[in-house]
């Protein structure tokens, strides 16, 4: 855990606040997108009548005891039992709302909504769009640019691929103009952590399916072809979350997508879908990832995993707010302190959504704060932090 813990966790009951908006706008919105995105039995709507109703009271409640893990969140959630949902921690909070959405329509329970992902249709009807196919088309040129502005093409291609975020497009926030100046750049601390050792593992702790998986998988890619990683771990959730967060189905999908692809984007495909086969490319499901929990209480096995690596990259927002333990610190904090804890070289690649920040040069702050716009939050910022 980092020494200086008294910063507040973020809750969803400050008035105007963004995390306030996703309690009432944006789970009400996404219960109403799941009900009608598949043909479910009318025990499904009753358990979703429940949910509905329950976040409507807004007062949380465990979960059934016919679910499998019911014990564990009774554990987590001892303190939070009764309380408002815009109380406790939002990072708890919302991952809890999540479980609740996989209880109410039967992802986990015997009978035929077994290990059907409610989130399923959107994100298929995403890959399967030609906003996708315009994307990988655009590979071609990237793979004619000079190596040093290829690599820097995929890095940021990375990057911005966290703003297709399907939680954004249930209530059709953060479609804002994205700001090109990163608000912070250690990207030179990427290459050179790669580059100043032998190639070894290189974790990547993916975020959304779809149009972030296929950005990411081309920068794995990149990574194995240049020899900057010898093998490369990827962490996808094992279970559907936050709408869009890539599962193992998912990474099949998008590594299908783009062996079938044309041109260069094929080619990516082809190299990827054999570095599977060989184990050069190695996909991970681990529990902690759809953990309500800051990183600082990874379990021993994650732990030594990514103290073994020679970098672990991290990708999009709620990664980022587990890092920092999703807590209003002073923004100028630096991230290398408030990520001391971490075990092995980290680097951070995210486009801000949510109120969780640190290690921004005060100048900086100052300056996007006084467009007045709602920077933090919207998406059209992107940061790329890290630390040795
Ligand atoms: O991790 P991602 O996909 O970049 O972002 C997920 C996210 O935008 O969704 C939430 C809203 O439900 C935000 O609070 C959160 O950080």
């Amino acid at each position: 855990m980092p020494e200086t813990t008294d910063a507040p966790p973020i809750l969803g009951n400050v008035p105007g606040s963004y995390a306030l908006g996703v309690f009432r706008e944006r789970h009400p919105a996404l219960l109403r997108q799941v009900r009608d995105a598949l043909p479910y039995t009318p025990d499904r709507h009753r358990a979703l009548d429940l949910l509905e109703d329950e976040v409507a009271r807004d007062v949380i409640a465990p979960l059934d005891r016919s679910a499998h893990d019911h014990a564990l969140w009774d554990e987590g959630g001892r303190e939070m039992f009764g309380r408002r949902w815009v109380d406790v921690p939002f990072l708890w909070a919302e991952s809890y709302f999540y479980r609740k959405i996989l209880h109410a329509t039967g992802y986990f329970e015997e009978g035929p909504w077994r290990g059907v992902d409610p989130f399923g249709p959107v994100k298929r009807a995403e890959l399967d769009g030609e906003a996708v196919d315009a994307e990988l088309a655009a590979l071609d040129e990237v793979a004619a640019l000079p190596a040093a502005e290829r690599e820097r093409a995929l890095l940021l291609g990375s990057l911005w691929g966290n703003r297709a975020d399907l939680t954004f497009a249930v209530t059709r926030s953060g479609q804002g103009e994205r700001v090109a100046d990163l608000v912070a750049d250690d990207s030179a601390l990427l290459w050179s952590t790669l580059r100043g050792r032998e190639p070894g593992t290189v974790v990547v702790v993916a975020d959304n399916a779809g149009r972030e998986l296929l950005p990411d998988l081309l920068l794995v890619d990149l990574l194995l072809e240049e020899g900057l990683a010898a093998e490369v771990v990827l962490h996808v959730k094992p279970y559907p979350y936050f709408v869009s967060d890539a599962t193992p189905a998912d990474l099949a999908e998008a590594l299908r997508r783009l062996a079938a692809a044309p041109g260069e984007a094929g080619r990516a495909g082809g190299r990827l879908w054999r570095a599977t086969r060989s184990g050069r490319l190695r996909p991970r499901a681990h529990d902690f990832s759809c953990a309500p929990l800051p990183y600082w209480d990874m379990p021993v096995d994650l732990r030594a995993e990514f103290d073994a690596a020679s970098l672990t990259i991290t990708k999009g927002d709620l990664n980022y707010r587990r890092l920092v333990g999703d807590r209003l610190w002073p923004p100028s904090t630096p991230f290398a302190a408030v990520t001391a804890y971490f075990p092995g070289p980290l680097v951070a690649l995210r486009t801000l959504k949510s109120d969780a920040l640190v290690g921004i040069d005060p100048e900086v702050l100052a300056a996007l704060d006084a467009t007045g716009r709602p920077w933090r939050t919207s998406g059209t910022h992107a940061m790329i932090q890290g630390r040795p």
